[in-house]
């Protein structure tokens, strides 16, 4: 399969920086002082409970929220004072349970992802066409190219969202659950992916709920809980028994060490289990 995403219109970077960042809002801190950092070649995972602030993180990574204190940078710049359309070239974001509302084809859709690259009311050229079809290629999405999106399945239409990403060439990839709702084959076709890319010298940060894909397949990983980064690392570190109890609350079994652990959650922890709580790092 052809992983060469349109290298020409990706823009080179050295990476994206949250420091400190904090968002407040309904009276309460959904971020609390959030550091992390992406760079070309990595696959970063963004770990955590429903509601701990992933994908508002990810929301202000890809400048669509301001952040109440704290700051972002690309390249070492603030992202809120650079060009809107270089951001865009260079930062692919794709959405929580994304969708396309208009009832166009899945081509049409991953066009959309041309968008940055387009000048005022220029024709797609050679280059947009091929970066497409490398895009539907690389999701397994050329067959259903010519069908109405919001005909798809929702697993059919999350490689499709994917691929509008993909289109884009971005250097750095944030992406909000892309394997949820998929199947086994093309969870493990999207993470193989992010390898490839990053061994392409791309990053991404991608928010995942299954810990032994983290495992396997994230050179680092952030875990958030309460809105907090409370463990970073490699995975083999970071996703210790303690950390998964206590962000998770609940007991994983772990079979294999490193990269090739398997990580099931087992059973329910029992909250306020007072002094046996092993409690964040
Ligand atoms: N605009 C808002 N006003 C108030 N609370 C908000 C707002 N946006 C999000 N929240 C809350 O912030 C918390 C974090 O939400 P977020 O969507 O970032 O969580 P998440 O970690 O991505 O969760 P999930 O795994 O369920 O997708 C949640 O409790 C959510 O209800």
């Amino acid at each position: 399969m052809n992983t060469a995403l349109a290298s020409s219109s990706s823009v080179p970077t050295t990476g994206l920086s949250a420091r400190d960042v904090s968002l407040h809002a309904g009276g309460r801190a959904l971020l609390d002082g959030v550091s992390l950092s992406v760079r070309p070649g990595e696959v970063v995972g963004l770990l955590g409970p429903n509601g701990s602030g992933k994908s508002t993180l990810l929301r202000i990574l890809a400048r669509l929220a301001e952040p109440s204190s704290g700051s972002v940078t690309l390249d070492g710049d603030p992202i809120a004072g650079l060009d809107r359309r270089q951001t865009a070239r260079t930062l692919g974001y794709l959405p929580q349970s994304a969708r396309s509302e208009w009832p166009i084809s899945a081509r049409e859709t991953v066009m959309l992802g041309r968008t940055p690259f387009l000048s005022p009311l220029a024709r797609n050229s050679e280059a947009d066409h091929a970066a497409v079809e490398t895009a539907l290629a690389v999701t397994d999405t050329t067959h259903l190219a010519d069908r109405t999106v919001t005909t798809l399945s929702g697993g059919e239409r999350m490689r499709v969202m994917l691929a509008r990403v993909l289109a884009g060439s971005p250097s750095l990839l944030l992406l909000d659950e892309p394997v949820t709702g998929l199947d086994p084959r093309h969870q493990l076709e999207a993470m193989l992916l992010l390898d490839r890319l990053a061994r392409d010298g791309r990053g991404t940060l991608v928010v995942l709920h299954d810990l032994t894909l983290a495992a396997r397949f994230c050179h680092r990983v952030y875990v958030l809980h309460e809105g907090r980064v409370v463990a970073e690392g490699p995975p083999a570190e970071a996703l210790d028994a303690a950390t998964i109890a206590a962000a998770f609350e609940v007991e994983a079994r772990r079979i294999g060490d490193g990269d090739d652990a398997l990580i099931v959650p087992w059973s329910i922890r029992a909250r306020n289990s007072g002094g046996s709580d092993a409690g964040c790092r």
